[in-house]
């Protein structure tokens, strides 16, 4: 069990770029209230996601998960410090980099679950015949067998997200960006969700960063955990390694430790008075 409070620490000036699919360094983010004001939401953000990994983000709420993911996605910019995607600069949002959020509610309702999967195939221009079988496959993975002919409006909360994933998924971006996607879930379709999310990237091994509240959530499907400080001002508090099976048992005792451990340094933190000078 690692646990690491010390992550990626600023380089030197003569140090070769860090390797690494999504890299924080002394990444800073600010916000412009309409009165003028600036509140430093992230300050010194120090984090390095290997290709491959899935890296699980938890925090206080309000911390910056949010604003963190969306700079990786491209839909924010950083204030200051660097993030590199892939070893470049990161820019705005790109095919390279998938994104789903909670209750996202972004299918088309006039496609069915196949053309919604097959859509961003066919943005790419694959064969007809192709991108059938392809997101027949997709939507198989995602428990979703036998229900490809149906619209959005003839599905569960539940299986309109696994289109979501699916939709995702179906294009091979080189990273996947998840912000709570099962949020709005009842705990049995949450536990479901999980498992296919967990069986896909066993097999696709795409790098991962997903956000959740759920520690279990996030030890059932991390390869790391990163703690967050409460806001304002930041950053990464610990990262937990996750050294457990590729099939994980809840109940477990190795398990049940993470759990133990995660939830007290999520606990302090919640619980932590707010830093000097704190707007
Ligand atoms: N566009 C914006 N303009 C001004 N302030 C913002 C903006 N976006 C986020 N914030 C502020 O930044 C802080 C962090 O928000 P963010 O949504 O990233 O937190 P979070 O950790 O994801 O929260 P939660 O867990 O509740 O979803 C909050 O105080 C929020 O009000």
């Amino acid at each position: 069990m690692t646990l690491a409070t010390d992550t990626a620490a600023p380089p030197q000036a003569s140090e070769a770029p860090s390797p690494g699919a999504i890299v924080f360094r002394n990444v800073r983010k600010a916000f412009q209230s309409r009165g003028g004001a600036e509140s430093e939401v992230l300050s010194n953000l120090n984090l390095a996601i290997a290709e491959g990994e899935f890296f699980c983000l938890v925090g206080p709420s309000g911390c910056g998960k949010t604003t963190a993911l969306g700079m990786v996605a491209g839909f924010e910019t950083t204030s200051g410090g660097t993030l590199s995607i892939f070893g470049a600069p990161a820019a705005g949002p790109g095919p390279d980099r998938g994104v789903v959020f909670q209750g996202d509610d972004s299918l088309f309702t006039w496609l069915t679950a196949q053309q919604n999967v097959e859509f961003g195939l066919r943005m790419q221009g694959m064969p007809a015949e192709a991108r059938r079988q392809r997101a027949r496959a997709m939507l198989a993975l995602v428990g979703l067998a036998g229900q490809e002919d149906k619209f959005p409006a003839e599905l569960s909360g539940g299986m309109k997200q696994r289109v979501q994933i699916a939709r995702v998924f179906v294009t091979k971006p080189r990273i996947l960006l998840m912000d709570e996607p099962f949020g709005a879930l009842d705990a049995q379709n949450r536990l479901l969700l999980q498992e296919s999310l967990r069986d896909i990237w066993r097999r696709t091994k795409t790098t991962a960063l997903f956000i959740t509240h759920d520690v279990e959530e996030a030890i059932m499907l991390g390869t790391r955990v990163g703690v967050m400080r409460a806001g304002p001002r930041s950053n990464l508090k610990a990262i937990v390694e996750i050294d457990l099976p590729e099939v994980r048992e809840r109940t477990s005792p190795a398990f049940t430790e993470y759990y133990r451990q995660l939830h007290g340094l999520l606990r302090d933190e919640i619980h932590a008075p707010a830093p000097a000078g704190a707007s």
